[in-house]
């Protein structure tokens, strides 16, 4: 067993629901070890700027019903320079704190990877994320909310689509992958889901959209776009759609996706792993993400990060694309 006496935690890149009962499974896990536990502002940001402060149970009292993240969170340019990561190590040893716990997505996780790498301080990484895109796990903390969010809206899209017989775009987030628009494609019913991993085809979708139109099932229909990396994307795919003769309307659901209450799967997910994480520093474990493998807690190499990416399960395309028609 590794003999630890303090460690820090931090919360990176953008929020997800579930971010809280993380924090507070790592803080209470290792109090009640005995270790004491940092929260650091503002993820990387606020370590390169040693804001940091002790943390007690009662300060991760009544927040793992609360979305967002009780650390705040940020994304930090300095942090990809190695003397910012140098700064931020020196001022961990000079506070006796022994290891960093990272709870982000797969670009906080790959700078946690460095910075273990270049300073020797042990780092834990948990994979807090609405874009479950981090090679390695099955799920993110923030994911299963962030689809439930983003059905609430469409649910509601489809009643006045239906209405008016229209045909919808809705943009869903999930940066350059598809893993959040084909999770709500398939639970919204969606009748196309457009994904980065796949050009679109305009003409066929434009095909596809008259034959829904005139093959009985409705007039109306979704279309769930993944963001891509391109802003603007959806409406110049709907620009395109208006030159093959189709109107359809879009509606991009933004920022509300990343909000809200965490659903009780978010909030055993990442209590779970936030408890387990410390087990794994204690057991002599470090530069690993503690994730999610076919519905067991397990540890995978953070390097595996930089090399590889997650690919969306084709199976589930194949699915989706099935109950289309
Ligand atoms: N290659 C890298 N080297 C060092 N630091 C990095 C690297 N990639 C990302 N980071 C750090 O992690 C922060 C968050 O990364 P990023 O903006 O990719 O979000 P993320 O963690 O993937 O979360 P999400 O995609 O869910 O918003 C960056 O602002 C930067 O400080
Ligand atoms: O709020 P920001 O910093 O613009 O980030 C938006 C990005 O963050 C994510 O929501 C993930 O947190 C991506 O899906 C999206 O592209
Ligand atoms: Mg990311």
């Amino acid at each position: 067993m590794r003999d630890i006496r303090a460690i820090a935690v931090l919360t990176s890149g953008g929020d997800s629901p579930g971010m809280n009962p993380a924090i507070r499974g790592i803080v209470r896990s290792a109090l009640n070890r005995g270790i004491q536990v940092y929260g650091v502002q503002r993820g990387f940001a606020g370590l390169i700027q040693n804001d940091l402060e002790l943390l007690t149970s009662a300060s991760v009292s009544n927040i793992v019903q609360r979305g967002g993240t009780l650390l705040k969170s940020a994304r930090s340019l300095e942090f990809r320079q190695a003397e910012f990561r140098q700064k931020a190590a020196e001022q961990l040893a000079e506070r006796g704190i022994e290891a960093l716990f990272v709870i982000g997505g797969d670009g906080s996780l790959s700078g946690a990877h460095l910075f273990e790498a270049e300073t020797g301080i042990p780092v834990i990484g948990l994979p807090g994320t609405i874009d479950n895109d981090i090679f390695g796990t099955d799920d993110t903390i923030g994911f299963d909310t962030a689809v439930n969010t983003a059905l609430d809206a469409i649910d509601k899209i489809r009643d006045t689509a239906d209405s008016h017989e229209r045909h919808f775009l809705v943009e869903v987030m999930g940066r350059n992958s598809g893993f959040l628009a084909t999770h709500v494609g398939i639970a919204a019913g969606a009748e196309m889901i457009i994904v980065p991993e796949h050009p679109v085809d305009i003409a066929a979708l434009s095909e596809q959209l008259a034959l829904n139109r005139n093959s009985g099932q409705g007039s109306s229909g979704i279309i769930v776009v993944a963001e891509g990396n391109e802003a603007g994307l959806t409406y110049r795919l709907a620009e395109q759609l208006k030159q093959h003769g189709q109107s359809p309307h879009v509606c991009i659901l933004g920022h509300i996706q990343r909000g809200g209450i965490p659903s009780g799967h978010d909030r055993v997910l990442a209590s779970c792993l936030g408890a387990v994480s410390v087990e794994y520093l204690l057991a002599g474990y470090s530069d690993i993400l503690v994730g999610v493998q076919q519905g067991e807690v397990t540890d995978i190499p953070l390097d595996n990060l930089l090399r590889y990416r997650k690919g969306l399960d084709p199976e589930l395309l194949r699915i989706a694309l099935q109950l289309h028609r």
